[in-house]
């Protein structure tokens, strides 16, 4: 037996297109006389398509296609995702009952499962952590048997397929139904405990986080030992976003054998239609093709490619050809200029150095020789004129009936440099180029809100947003060394201090920079983001006392003890960030533009994050007292 894997990509709310995309692919299977094609979870309606769900006319479309699909399947047997609908029930919220489901179209018709009676297979568990809503849009297979007062197992049963007259039967499964770990069911279990399969397809939508390959094939190769099972595991490509985080979706399409060997089918971010011979004896596939998977691609490497491929997609589908980047001689703006280069072309990259009397010629010279180096179009604009006119405006300006009048502080003094800069020539410049331009925020500065409102955190997207300032680096020097094999960052811009250059106290050539310590404070951040059991001041606090706190945050082995002799330096470190964090940081993620996520949890929308003031825990409280006195 043939059977096609379609990696395809998938574009959210879109129908017509993803249908477009199917049809060819189905023409493709058929040319290479596959019996069967398998696509993607919600391959035709997309998955991440926020509160469109709750629109009539869109599930009209997603039924109309969903049809057309089925008229393709008079010589293939076409198994793909969908939404199922079912226009007499409700929801619990009282809109239409929807069914994050899979469809099986043979001889032109949609088959019926009989345990369900619906034309589709339902997913089971649904995922509601991070990124995913199931539960706001989709009823599921649990609810139901629930609603209909029978057991979980009653509603299973496989798809059947007829193969030069032999029956086969395949386990049907939706993305997180494979990701039963902290469920009270298993569909894998239940499936097996009552049918004898052939084979097992889960078709997934799932996004891409650095690591997460190592974590499916733990999970999908244990489940098919488990159960003596084998499956085709089938994911799409792409990118989809929840509103303020943008994911991609790698792909990594598979076969699963019953002894836990994975055989990769269809690469990683990109495009595959895979045909293979499914050998019932031996229960096996057979594929020589060296397809190279994520796994075996270090961390850097596959953060470089993760981030050029979403970012590219992003581009591509938002219709952006032209970027303007604030250059500023620091590692960042280097970065983002090295990215967005190689994807747009080095000719669609304007790069605007725009010096202050704080800014080194060391920085400005690196700024200038980054363009040079890559082939940008640079240009220089100074900012003390206007600067200078600001402050000078508001100093002079006295409010009528007012309790106070402008103190131009120090601290407005730095933001008025960084919103002259973002606000006032890159915004502009921007809109004259027909470009947008870019925020290069990283997820260290981005934790505390240590960049400007309006100022260097305006812009159209934060590439750097899910890296934290060591991943920039590594990033940073993984480019000149292997990609291009030449300095195109150059080595001022990695050896300088990072510093805002917004002051006199931020001088790089005293040496003088940031007041975040990279090395410590990325960890530190990281175990209150992204650690599954996050992290807070009460762990840490506790942590450091048992001489525990480097191990579990990550970081370097004794660094704690030589940055913060005593624990009221360690404590006053820790409330100054913890504050940033919850109060100013979040003011200013919500108001930060969209995130490209990589990382296990990213901010935007991965993270919820509600506007709050500090609040310690009364341990953390009596610890601090204790630890004080
Ligand atoms: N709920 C709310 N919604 C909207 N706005 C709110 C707000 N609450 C306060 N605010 C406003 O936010 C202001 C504070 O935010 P903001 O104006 O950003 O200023 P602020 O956070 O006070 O200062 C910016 C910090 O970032 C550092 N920085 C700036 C630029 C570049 C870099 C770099 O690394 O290169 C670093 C700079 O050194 C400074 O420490 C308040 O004065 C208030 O007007
Ligand atoms: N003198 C400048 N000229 C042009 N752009 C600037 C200048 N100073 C700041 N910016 C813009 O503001 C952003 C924030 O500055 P920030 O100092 O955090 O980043 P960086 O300079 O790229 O890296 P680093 O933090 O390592 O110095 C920069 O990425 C850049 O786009
Ligand atoms: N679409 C889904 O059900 C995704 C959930 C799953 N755990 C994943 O990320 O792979």
């Amino acid at each position: 037996m043939k059977i096609a894997i379609a990696q395809i990509r998938v574009l959210s709310e879109n129908c017509k297109q993803n249908f477009e995309t199917m049809k060819s692919y189905i023409e493709l299977a058929l040319g290479q006389k596959a019996n069967l094609i398998v696509f993607p979870e919600m391959s035709l309606p997309g998955y991440f398509n926020g509160d469109i769900w709750e629109q009539n006319s869109f599930l009209r479309e997603c039924e109309f296609y969903n049809n057309k699909i089925s008229e393709l399947s008079k010589e293939i047997d076409i198994i793909f995702g969908s939404v199922g609908i079912d226009w007499k029930r409700k929801n619990e919220d009282g809109r239409v009952r929807k069914y994050n489901a899979v469809f099986h179209a043979q001889n032109g018709h949609f088959q019926i499962n009989k345990k369900s009676n619906y034309p589709f297979w339902i997913k089971a568990l649904m995922p509601n952590y991070k990124e995913f809503d199931d539960s706001r849009y989709f009823f599921d297979l649990r609810k139901l048997a629930f609603e209909r007062r029978c057991k979980v197992i009653d509603l299973y049963e496989p798809i059947s397929l007829k193969v030069e007259k032999k029956k086969i039967k395949v386990g049907v499964t939706v993305c997180e139904d494979g990701w039963s770990q902290d469920y009270d069911i298993s569909p894998f279990k239940i499936y097996s405990s009552r049918y004898k399969h052939d084979f097992f397809v889960n078709l997934s939508c799932s996004p891409f986080t650095r690591g997460k390959q190592e974590k499916r094939e733990n999970i999908f190769s244990k489940e098919c030992v488990k159960n003596k099972i084998q499956i085709f595991y089938v994911n799409c490509v792409g990118i989809q976003n929840i509103g303020k985080t943008v994911f991609g979706f790698d792909g990594s399409s598979s076969f699963y054998n019953s002894v836990g060997d994975v055989i990769h089918l269809c690469g990683f971010f990109t495009e595959k239609l895979s045909v293979i011979d499914f050998d019932f004896a031996k229960k096996d596939v057979i594929n020589n093709e060296k397809i190279k998977c994520l796994k075996t691609v270090s961390l850097v490497e596959e953060t470089q490619k993760s981030l050029e491929y979403i970012i590219q997609k992003c581009l591509e589908e938002w219709k952006i050809n032209r970027v303007v980047i604030g250059a500023s001689g620091g590692i960042d703006s280097a970065l983002s200029a090295v990215i967005f280069s190689r994807i747009l072309g080095p000719e669609n990259v304007y790069l605007v150095n725009m010096p202050s009397k704080f800014n080194s010629h060391l920085t400005i010279n690196a700024a200038k020789k980054l363009a040079e180096n890559l082939g940008c179009p640079y240009a220089s604009v100074g900012i003390e004129e206007s600067i200078n006119l600001s402050v000078e405006q508001l100093e002079n300006l006295k409010f009528i009936n007012a309790a106070v009048q402008p103190q131009m502080t120090k601290l407005v003094f730095e933001n008025i440099q960084a919103r002259d800069r973002g606000g006032r020539i890159l915004a502009a410049l921007a809109q004259s180029l027909g470009a947008v331009f870019s925020c290069n925020a990283n997820k260290t500065e981005l934790s505390v809100g240590y960049s400007t409102l309006y100022g260097d955190q305006a812009g159209f997207l934060c590439p750097l947003a899910d890296l934290w300032k060591h991943d920039v680096y590594s990033l940073a020097y993984f480019y000149n060394e292997i990609i291009y094999k030449m300095p195109v960052i150059p080595r001022e811009t990695l050896d300088v201090i990072p510093s805002a250059e917004l002051s006199a106290e931020q001088n790089v050539l005293e040496n003088k920079g940031d007041p975040l310590i990279y090395n410590y404070h990325d960890f530190l951040f990281r175990s209150w983001v992204e650690h599954w059991e996050r992290k807070t001041p009460e762990d840490c606090l506790n942590a450091y006392v048992v001489g525990t706190l480097e191990n579990m945050i990550g970081c370097e082995k004794g660094l704690v003890r030589k940055l913060f002799p005593t624990v009221q330096d360690f404590i006053r470190d820790l409330e100054r960030w913890w504050l940033n964090f919850v109060e100013s940081g979040v003011i200013k993620r919500m108001q930060a533009p969209p995130v490209i996520a990589i990382s296990p949890r990213a901010y935007g929308f991965d993270l919820r994050e509600h506007i709050r003031k500090v609040v310690f825990t009364h341990t953390y409280m009596n610890l601090k007292k204790k630890l004080i006195d």
